[in-house]
């Protein structure tokens, strides 16, 4: 299959590049490189199956030629932080909603077939039933991340049932592992190298969630694509996380054990009752039954997950 993954020299975009490639598969990488980097996917460049593009979607000229003759577009190029909400709600909204709404109008003038599109958890906002399944409404988020996440997937049902856009929709929690270049356990990673003996956490470290490795999220997305494309539908929405959760404070812990140190911690307490930031989502764990009944089923819980990335961000 021609295929297009946007966001591709991202970190889940890599490690989806690698599988693809892998598989056989003839692989398009649209990025800007404003978090990306070639390097993610310098193992390709040279394969002849393989085009890299380097564009901002937000011209619709780069989307053209980004969509033309592909089968399938993997939409992952989005700005992933959702902390900066309260100071950059436009750059969210660009990057994820604009940018997708260009996307959508690019594949329908190609006649592209299937999109797959990364959203988050965050579209449930504080959701009072946990583990918390797909049809659990009201969809209230709670940042202005998870907001531009649900006005893109919005879009891309209307889209979809407009104009046959086959489209498939992943809420993914906390993905971590090796070429992430943000969150938690990378900020915690950066903390201890500049400040051994003491490291801060923000909020009152019992942010709860539930953390996915990227390469159990990778392995996900293309099975129940797979199955998506044998069942005909023309929109379905997966949850992908894992099935345990685990708090900012056992995080530190890890990270300090993997580190070989014992530096002492320092909460800021955070705001809104020990939140990170505006907007953080306190407690999150998905329900994965449904992604479970199609037969997948994550390999690493949240605290396997973070101990592999512990190890695989220091190298
Ligand atoms: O220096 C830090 C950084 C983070 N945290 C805490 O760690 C938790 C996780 O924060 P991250 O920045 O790692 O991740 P988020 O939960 O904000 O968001 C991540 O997961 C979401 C889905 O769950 C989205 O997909 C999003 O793109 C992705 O970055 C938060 O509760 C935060 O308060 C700290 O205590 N100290």
């Amino acid at each position: 299959m021609k295929i297009l993954v946007t966001g591709g020299a991202g970190f889940i975009g890599s490690h989806l590049v690698d599988a693809l490639m892998e598989r056989g598969h003839e692989v398009k990488v649209v990025d800007d490189l404003s978090a990306g980097s070639l390097e993610n996917i310098k193992r390709w460049l040279d394969n002849e199956r393989f085009e890299f593009i380097k564009g901002d979607l937000r011209e619709p000229s780069v989307c053209s030629e980004a969509v033309k003759g592909v089968e399938a577009v993997f939409h992952l190029a989005a700005n992933p932080e959702v902390r900066i909400g309260a100071q950059s709600p436009e750059l969210l909204y660009e990057t994820n909603v604009l940018l997708t709404y260009n996307i959508l109008e690019a594949m329908k003038r190609e006649n592209v077939e299937y999109l797959i599109f990364t959203s988050s958890s965050t579209v449930y906002g504080d959701a009072k039933i946990i583990p918390t399944p797909e049809d659990y409404a009201p969809l209230e988020p709670i940042s202005v991340y998870g907001g531009v996440k649900l006005a893109a997937e919005a879009l891309i049902s209307g889209y979809a049932h407009t104009f046959d856009i086959k489209s498939l929709v992943f809420r993914l929690a906390n993905i971590i592992g090796e070429r992430s270049n943000h969150g938690v356990i990378y900020d915690f990673i950066n903390k201890l190298k500049a400040n051994p003996g003491e490291l801060e956490i923000l909020g009152d470290g019992t942010q709860r969630k539930s953390y996915l490795h990227v390469s159990d999220t990778v392995e996900a997305m293309l099975y129940l694509f797979e199955r998506f494309k044998e069942e005909g539908k023309i929109f379905d929405v997966y949850n992908l996380g894992s099935e345990d959760w685990i708090t900012v404070k056992e995080i530190a812990e890890t990270v300090s054990k993997g580190m070989g140190l014992n530096p002492k911690f320092r909460f800021t307490g955070g705001v809104d009752g020990g939140r990170g930031w505006k907007g953080d989502v306190k407690f999150m764990r998905l329900s994965i039954e449904k992604a479970k009944a199609k037969g997948w089923k994550p390999r690493m819980n949240s605290y396997q997950a973070v101990e592999r990335t512990v190890k695989e961000l220091l190298g």
